[in-house]
């Protein structure tokens, strides 16, 4: 029966039956569909993310304005994104999810209204944009409305950049140039299997380039977390998606000018059992990896690390944990993975994070142990030289605070980059066993000592032992922390047991750090 709509009891018969449809766009068979391809709803997914009852909808009623082929007889509420605020922990999220029951979630202009209207939300208020993705891009029927729609959600993504943290959750298709939105926020999780993401398709290549390629190959979650670095995070499922998108949360303020979340702690300024493993884990032999997420656990509350891009360049390992409740940002060389050597992949994703965390004023703690930047053709013509120079930019742009640490190895450029005194570090502590230095031991006799070494060869002498000779002197009096130390660029040299204690202090004498670089519009990092 209609309700009768002059009445106040059937206006609300008629609100309810609204809401209701608003609530199931497609009917039941979609969403069986959705289910059936091992993906949540929309509404689903922002349940799962945010805390139970608290979402609040914008738009709920919105429909397209399109008449064109047949879609004036297609109108159904939402129209394809579902589009609101909610609390994660208490805290408050812009949150937009794409309904792929709807025209497969495409962005039209009513539905890219909706994003736009929780990024300014977002923005205005001062919290995070949380983005479910999962929508064929731009709706084919709208045409240039559409399009000019991505443009308005791309400039607030930027604008947005630095001001409120922005995650992306990809669990479908992100196609074309919707992929930008996601590429242009701060974190970017896949769900292994479901997600893909690509500029053009499978199908578009082969007609281009001729090229067989699926879409797992070309855009799959695993090929964004290892080969392109696209993505923060391989998750299994949904549920471990939202899982790490709700504790990256709790790491991160809420907007440039807050604080993050206060962690619990107990006050420890002892040396404890765990601090005094530190004191041989270091190898006798220089070429022995050690596993850096051992000293990173030593030193953060309860040994816990939020690991970023870990299956990307791990051969530097970027991530948050926090000391004494406080976040912080860690950016470490990892000698198990190419010796913790900096190659273009790992300067890149170590300087993206280093200026994440300088944006939000989130501390920097820095784990050197690197032998330089990674020799070779391919590195060089990739143009190791402008990409690598990206940390050091970030590094010197930053000026939250930034400690220190030494472990072993910091040779050459790479000792530049990762952190050091002159770069505006604040305080920088080395290890006894830290080796400071242009280069290792054997480069460094190569060019120094060729003439010696070649002079004893043709005099039939044992070139080898002479050769042993000169490393160890080289490794004596030059591989150590301690002309840094007497230089000033090292503040301390510390025993290892030592470094949470001093970490933690550091962190607590830098809490009201101010610093400011020259007045400019922007500057321009080396892209
Ligand atoms: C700026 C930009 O975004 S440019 C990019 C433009 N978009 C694209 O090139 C992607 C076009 N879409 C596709 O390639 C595919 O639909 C995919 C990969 C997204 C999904 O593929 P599938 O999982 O096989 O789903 P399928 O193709 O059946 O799409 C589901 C529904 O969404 C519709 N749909 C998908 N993409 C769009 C779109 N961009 N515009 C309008 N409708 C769309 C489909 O027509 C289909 O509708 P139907 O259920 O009424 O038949």
């Amino acid at each position: 029966m209609e309700p009768d709509l002059k009445t106040t009891a059937g206006k609300l018969a008629d609100f309810r039956r609204r809401q209701g449809q608003s609530l199931l766009p497609s009917g039941p068979e979609a969403v069986e569909r959705q289910h059936a391809r091992g993906k949540n709803t929309a509404r689903e997914r922002i349940d799962l993310l945010v805390d139970p009852g608290s979402f609040v909808e914008f738009d709920a009623l919105a429909v397209h304005r399109s008449n064109a082929f047949g879609m004036d007889k297609k109108r159904p509420l939402g129209d394809g994104v579902v589009s609101g605020y909610a609390t994660v922990d208490g805290r408050l999220i812009g949150i937009y999810s794409q309904d792929f029951t709807v025209f497969g979630g495409s962005l039209s202009q009513v539905n890219g209204e909706k994003i736009v209207k929780v990024q300014e939300f977002a923005l205005r208020n001062g919290c995070p944009v949380v983005g479910i993705n999962d929508g064929g891009g731009a709706r084919i029927q709208e045409g240039v409305a559409s399009l000019a729609m991505f443009a308005d959600i791309f400039r607030n993504n930027v604008h947005a950049s630095g001001v409120v943290p922005q995650i992306s959750l990809i669990l479908g298709p992100c196609a074309g140039g919707a992929a930008y939105s996601p590429a242009l926020t701060d974190y970017v999780v896949m769900v292994d299997k479901t997600s893909h993401m690509f500029i053009t398709g499978p199908d578009v290549i082969k007609t281009v380039t001729g090229e067989d390629v699926d879409m797992e190959t070309l855009g799959g979650a695993r090929q964004h977390n290892t080969t392109t670095g696209t993505s923060t995070y391989l998750a299994a499922d949904e549920q471990d998606a939202v899982g790490f998108v709700r504790e990256l949360l709790d790491y991160l303020p809420s907007n440039n000018l807050a604080e993050a979340p206060l962690g619990e702690f107990t006050e420890m300024l002892e040396t404890t059992l765990e601090d005094e493993a530190l004191d041989t884990l270091i190898p006798d032999s220089a070429n022995q990896p050690y596993d850096m997420h051992a000293v990173i656990a030593a030193i953060v509350d309860d040994g816990h690390f939020l690991e970023m891009q870990a299956l990307y360049a791990p051969n530097v390992l970027i991530g948050y944990a926090r000391v004494e409740g406080h976040t912080i940002g860690i950016v470490a060389n990892q000698p198990m993975q190419f010796a913790g050597t900096l190659d273009i992949n790992a300067s890149e994703k170590a300087a993206r994070f280093v200026r994440h965390c300088d944006a939000f004023n989130i501390p920097i703690l820095t784990l050197v142990d690197v032998p330089g930047f990674l020799p070779g053709k391919d590195q060089e013509f990739n143009g190791i030289i402008r990409r690598g120079a990206k940390l050091l930019y970030a590094y010197a742009e930053a000026t939250v605070p930034k400690v220190t640490v030494i472990t072993r190895k910091a040779y050459g450029g790479a000792y530049i980059v990762m952190g050091s005194k002159k770069l505006g570090a604040d305080l920088n502590l080395a290890w006894p066993t830290a080796q400071i230095g242009v280069m290792g031991a054997q480069g460094a006799v190569n060019i120094l000592y060729r003439g010696h070494l070649k002079a004893v060869a043709e005099a039939g002498g044992d070139v080898e032992a002479a050769r042993a000779e000169v490393v160890s002197q080289y490794e004596e009096e030059l591989l150590n922390p301690y002309q840094a130390a007497q230089l000033g660029y090292v503040d301390a040299v510390i025993a290892p047991s030592d470094t949470r204690v001093q970490v933690v202090r550091a962190l607590r004498a830098l809490r009201d750090k101010r610093a400011t670089l020259p007045a400019k519009k922007h500057g321009n990092i080396p892209l």
